[in-house]
């Protein structure tokens, strides 16, 4: 597929997702989601890749949805064409995925990256749910998502006030992982994907589906869940490959199996 509004790249066994609309500050639209989509589906399917980053530019990871797309939307046009719900796709990818923000994570931006399963931030990155300021709220997960990252009192604030989080506060507050330097972002988050791609893939997936089952579920399931999956390792030649290699003071040749 050619790209547009993306540009794709791997480096080692990461997938890089750059983000590319600069004259929008990177605005999310119809385009974007289906090259994101098919960008991130052909590297959950290369078995050569084990870690996906998502970034943009040094001034936006993304500003948003695409207003100027959405503006003269009606209600039935977005009802039944269930409007921003192609965006649950991108959570599916089993894959590790962490978004490198830099820069406006904005309305859908910072959506998007909560959609992430963890969040690199520059020290220059500037988050928020501003549509209450157009006359809406968030539509692609932000009241949802923000509000188990960083609490009803702060979520409620973002949302109900359109004000913006610093990089210092998001980290503070829970909803990026680490901040790094801007100048630095593109290279630490290649560096954490390097080093999750570089472990066992299948005790990665899992893992990360064990994380996101405490969203969905209460906590004796999800001890429970956790359990299985533990008990599930002990079949995989990686479990195998990585304790030996612990006993043996080496390092491990992990094979995704
Ligand atoms: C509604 C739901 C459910 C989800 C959403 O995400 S709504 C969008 C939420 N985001 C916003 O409201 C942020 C909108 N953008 C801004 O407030 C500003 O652009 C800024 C503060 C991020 C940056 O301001 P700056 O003065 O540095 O840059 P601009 O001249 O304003 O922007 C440059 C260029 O980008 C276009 N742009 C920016 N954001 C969007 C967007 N979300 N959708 C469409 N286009 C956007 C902006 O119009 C300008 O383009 P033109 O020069 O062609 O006007």
């Amino acid at each position: 597929m050619a790209y547009e509004t993306i540009v794709v790249e791997t480096r080692g066994k990461v997938g890089l997702i750059t983000l590319n609309r600069p004259k929008a500050l990177n605005a999310l639209n119809t385009q974007v989601l289906t090259e994101l989509l098919a960008a991130s589906q052909a590297f959950e399917e290369n078995p050569r890749i084990g870690a996906i980053v998502v970034t943009g530019s040094e001034k936006a990871f993304a500003a948003g949805a695409d207003i100027k797309e959405m503006q003269s939307k009606s209600y039935i046009d977005a009802y039944m064409e269930d409007f921003f719900s192609g965006w649950e796709a991108f959570t599916r990818i089993r894959k590790p995925v962490i978004a490198a923000v830099s820069g406006y994570a904005l309305g859908g931006g910072c959506e998007l990256a909560m959609m992430c399963d963890f969040i690199i931030a520059g020290d220059n990155a500037k988050f928020g749910q501003p549509e209450i300021t157009l006359g809406v709220m968030p539509g692609m997960g932000g009241s949802q998502r923000l509000t188990r990252f960083v609490g009803k009192s702060k979520a409620m604030d973002m949302c109900l006030t359109g004000r913006m989080m610093d990089a210092a506060e998001a980290e503070r507050s829970g909803l990026v992982s680490r901040v790094v330097p801007a100048g630095e972002l593109l290279e630490e988050a290649l560096k954490a994907a390097t080093k999750v791609a570089d472990f066992s893939l299948p005790a990665v997936m899992m893992a990360k589906e064990a994380v996101n089952r405490s969203y969905e579920t209460t906590l004796s399931e999800g001890l429970r869940f956790e359990r299985r999956l533990f008990h599930s390792m002990f079949a995989l030649d990686d479990q195998k490959e990585g304790m030996a290699a612990f006993a043996e003071k080496r390092t491990a040749n992990f094979k995704n199996r």
